[in-house]
């Protein structure tokens, strides 16, 4: 008999008044806000986790493809009760079907999913504070501690999935650590202190004003152990992996969008940088930008998007991705690593190895005799005073001539590792062959010239580096042909 209006304003009323008179308050914690997900859901239901499988009675169980464990989820619904300094609170799991799939510019998931957290009015002031923030810090206790880490791709090529992400994830299961990492051990120890800093640099990062990120280029040649480092770095900080394919993002803006969605405490890398973009695209249809270098465009944050207006968008430039490492963007969120591998250093343009950009230049080289010993301890469990005196020495003398990368000597060592004394034997072999060819071909350029490789490849670095400031006084026609990151 009442008109719906109506109907709706009594209820309203109602409502009112029962909550005016009601001991209780509530609070929604809703799965999606808007169109961002909602942190604070993930926490709370990964906090529950932990616990609702001792108190509840009714729990969802759900195994994520490859993890290796499962975990308790509240059922729909359902309700638990959960105490905090004394105080008891109530959360439910509400679920509730999605009534019409109104027009939205992506598919929202059938289902709408929240928790309502009640507690009485007079614990409230304790809760806001202090309970929430509990939440949050064990949910992320949790996530690193028992969940997998999580490799992401961005391989859908820039289609987001029903809960808005554009990144896919798997577990990250690489066992590669610090301790099975084939390098120079000072090196090695410079850059796990590099990071211990990093994670534990907050206030620091704070105190200086500078954002809190880090970036590392790594270079060096095929089979050196440039991805087994990034494994273990995320071993070794307990982060999470963002796997970014260049050649799937299509503009500057989507390139942001990425990095937008990525979280706090990863490792953001870019392997092969040198190949994964190709600039030339730029050239193709710059009419809108050929005036204008990438340099001062890198210096104008807000022209940045400037060669999107082009042609539907289909490019990503050297300034899109500065943007994307140190542009004011790249500091949405805090504790993030960038890392780009390249096995060709000199390929790479300038502007991305300037100082202050990628902090620290790690060159993974051919195995070396600490790395040889600790590739015979990781695979046949020598250590240095099993392997005989003179075997060792020899090794020591011709391993360095030899240039083989870390990946060929596990190669070697694999297969023979049921026969230990022979692996080592032919091991040994290879090496001086190897060693032997490489003199004969005048291809240690150690011997040939009077520099090591190593200095070969940091003068190279110095040479890069000392270019790009020539070519900033350089006419446009000369930078336009530099605006490929991938020079031929
Ligand atoms: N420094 C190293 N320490 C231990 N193992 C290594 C090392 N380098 C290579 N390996 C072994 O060789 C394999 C290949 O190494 P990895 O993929 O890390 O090389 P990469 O430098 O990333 O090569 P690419 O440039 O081709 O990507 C790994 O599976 C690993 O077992
Ligand atoms: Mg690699």
């Amino acid at each position: 008999i009442f008109p719906p209006e109506l109907r709706f304003a009594f209820l309203k009323f109602f409502n009112r008044i029962f909550h005016l008179f009601s001991s209780y308050c509530y609070f929604d914690i809703t799965e999606i806000d808007g169109v961002n997900t909602n942190e604070l859901y993930n926490a709370v239901q990964l906090y529950l986790s932990s616990y609702v499988s001792i108190a509840g009675n009714r729990l969802s169980l759900t195994r994520a493809v490859n993890s290796s464990s499962i975990t308790f989820g509240l059922s729909n619904n359902d309700s638990i009760v959960d105490t905090f300094n004394n105080v008891t609170v109530l959360w439910e799991h509400v679920v509730t079907q999605r009534q019409t799939q109104t027009f939205a510019w992506r598919p929202l998931p059938e289902e709408k999913r929240g928790f309502t957290l009640r507690i009485k009015k007079r614990d409230k002031a304790l809760i806001l504070s202090s309970y929430l923030d509990y939440i949050m810090e064990r949910a992320n206790e949790i996530r690193r501690k028992n969940q997998d880490r999580l490799l992401y791709t961005n391989s859908r090529g820039g289609s987001l999935d029903s809960r808005g992400h554009p990144w896919e994830s798997v577990p990250f299961k690489h066992p590669s650590t610090f301790e099975t990492l084939a390098m120079d051990p000072v090196k090695k120890q410079q850059i796990m202190d590099d990071l211990k800093d990093f994670a534990e640099g907050q206030m620091f990062y704070q105190k200086t004003g500078r954002a809190w990120k880090r970036g590392y280029l790594l270079y060096g040649p095929p089979g050196t152990g440039k991805s087994s480092m990034i494994a273990a770095m995320a071993n070794h900080l307990g982060y999470d992996i963002y796997d970014l394919e260049l050649t799937e993002v299509h503009s500057n803006s989507e390139l942001r969008k990425l990095l937008m969605k990525t979280s706090s405490k990863s490792i953001i890398v870019i392997e092969d940088i040198d190949c994964s973009i190709n600039l030339t695209n730029r050239k193709k249809n710059s009419n809108a930008t050929t005036q204008r270098s990438y340099y001062d465009m890198e210096t104008r944050p807000g022209t940045g998007s400037g060669e999107e207006s082009g042609n539907g968008g289909n490019t990503i430039t050297l300034s899109g991705l500065l943007n994307f490492t140190d542009g004011l963007w790249s500091c949405c969120g805090s504790e993030r690593i960038f890392v780009f591998t390249t096995n060709h250093i000199d390929k790479l343009d300038p502007a991305l190895l300037r100082s202050g950009r990628m902090d620290m230049h790690i060159h993974m080289s051919y195995c070396d005799f600490p790395s040889l010993k600790i590739l015979l301890k990781n695979y046949l469990g020598y250590e240095e005073e099993d392997v005989d005196d003179d075997v060792l020495k020899e090794m020591e003398r011709v391993v360095e001539k030899a240039e083989m990368t870390p990946a060929d000597v596990s190669e070697a060592l694999i297969k023979n590792r049921r026969d230990k004394d022979r692996a080592v034997r032919e091991l040994l072999e290879d090496l001086k062959s190897r060693g032997d060819g490489n003199v004969k071909d005048g291809k240690l350029r150690g011997q040939s010239g009077n520099l090591t490789e190593l200095e070969i490849l940091e003068e190279e670095e110095k040479r890069a580096i000392d270019s790009q400031n020539e070519e900033e006084d350089s006419d446009e026609e000369e930078i336009e042909v530099e605006d490929n990151i991938c020079k031929d």
